[in-house]
């Protein structure tokens, strides 16, 4: 049901298209994240001055914030080749092992939802990152015997939304780490300008920041918004992007001030009308919305927590003052809601 909304952070299938033509190649187009983009250019460089593989590199992050796009981007500045896979698709050791013995030297391996592999790919994966080497099984049953494979020097970077459901061993095997941050309004602003450029759609600055605004602290979903806005501009305005043209489309949308759609308001109207604001365990919630605990936890929770609209607790989710404003109430007094500054978890 989430896959629907206008503002899901989640790729929709029409985006892929227009997204290759917009995706960031260079570090230089990757706007924002900042520290990121400062941290990997040194790593990259220093690398290249060696003429040695990048450090494994672990990329996490709420979904839509450019993750894949930052792998190829590291893969293009290195001037290396990218062989891409994720976890669920890796089944059996052989398509790891198949996978490994086919990189060339000082290549990127990029693993999407590293979270998911299963427990006997990660263990192959263990001693190809330390030492480039991988034990592979020849023959079966009792003729069975394993050798070992030395890889060239390869730079894994792994992609996830949940770093928290990393196995430690996993982790701690990445020499890089970096976190994406939700992008800033003029961060976004600059995205959205840069799209309209390359996807030669005339946009004025207000609007582009009308755009940004809105966008949830998301690239893809400031993309998004851009061509939805753009096909509203082109029927109801003379296809120029105004202020007004994307406020009016907006609202067309139902994605409010905040960027939030009905999906956000009715979980933050839940948690305040059938919980008394809470704090209410994540599974209730999921429930009385009729959604996937998953996508509440990667998708809806992590921009209502990092705007302070959502606090999460050790007892479970709770309404800040800000979400009773937002939904035209009137916050109960703190008093009256010890939890919000009890068990602080
Ligand atoms: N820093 C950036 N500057 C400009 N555009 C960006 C940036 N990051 C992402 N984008 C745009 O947002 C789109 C989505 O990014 P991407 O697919 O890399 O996200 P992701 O984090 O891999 O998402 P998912 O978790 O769903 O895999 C890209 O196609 C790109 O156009
Ligand atoms: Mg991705």
């Amino acid at each position: 049901m989430s896959d629907h909304r206008i503002i899901a952070a989640a790729a929709h299938l029409d985006d892929e298209a227009l997204e290759a033509s917009i995706r960031p190649r260079r570090l230089t187009e990757y706007l924002g994240q900042q520290a990121v983009r400062e941290q990997l250019s040194i790593y990259i460089e220093a690398a290249k001055r060696r003429g040695g593989a990048l450090d494994h590199v672990l990329i996490f992050g709420p979904p839509g914030l450019g993750k894949t796009t930052l792998s190829h981007v590291i893969a293009n500045e290195l001037g290396v080749n990218i062989r891409s896979t994720s976890g669920p698709v890796l089944e059996r050791a052989g398509d790891l092992a198949a996978l490994l013995t086919n990189l060339e030297k000082n290549d990127v391996l990029f693993v999407d939802e590293i979270h998911r592999l299963s427990p006997v790919v990660e263990e192959v994966l263990y001693p190809a990152m330390e030492d480039f080497q991988i034990d592979i099984m020849i023959g079966e049953g009792p003729a069975a015997r394993s050798i070992k494979l030395d890889l060239p020097p390869f730079t894994l970077i792994g992609a996830t939304t949940r770093a928290g459901l990393l196995t430690a061993p996993l982790r701690d095997r990445f020499g890089i780490v970096q976190r994406l941050e939700f992008y800033s309004p003029d961060e976004l602003t600059a995205i959205v300008r840069r799209s309209a450029r390359i996807l030669g759609i005339p946009c004025d600055v207000d609007g582009a920041q009308e755009i940004a605004r809105r966008a949830r602290g998301t690239p893809r979903i400031a993309n998004r918004l851009l061509r939805r806005v753009r096909d509203y501009a082109e029927v109801r305005a003379s296809g120029h992007i105004t202020h007004e043209a994307a406020n009016a489309a907006m609202d067309m949308l139902k994605v409010d001030a905040e960027g939030f759609d009905e999906l956000d308001r009715r979980l933050l109207a839940i948690i305040i009308e059938n919980f008394d604001g809470g704090p209410v365990g994540v599974e209730s919630l999921a429930a009385a919305l009729s959604e996937d605990r998953g996508t509440l936890e990667d998708v809806v929770e992590p921009y209502l927590i990092q705007q302070g609209f959502l606090i999460r607790t050790a007892r479970g989710r709770m309404a800040s003052a800000k979400a009773w404003r937002h939904l035209g109430l009137t916050p109960p007094t703190p008093r009256q809601s010890p939890d919000l500054f009890g068990d602080g978890a």
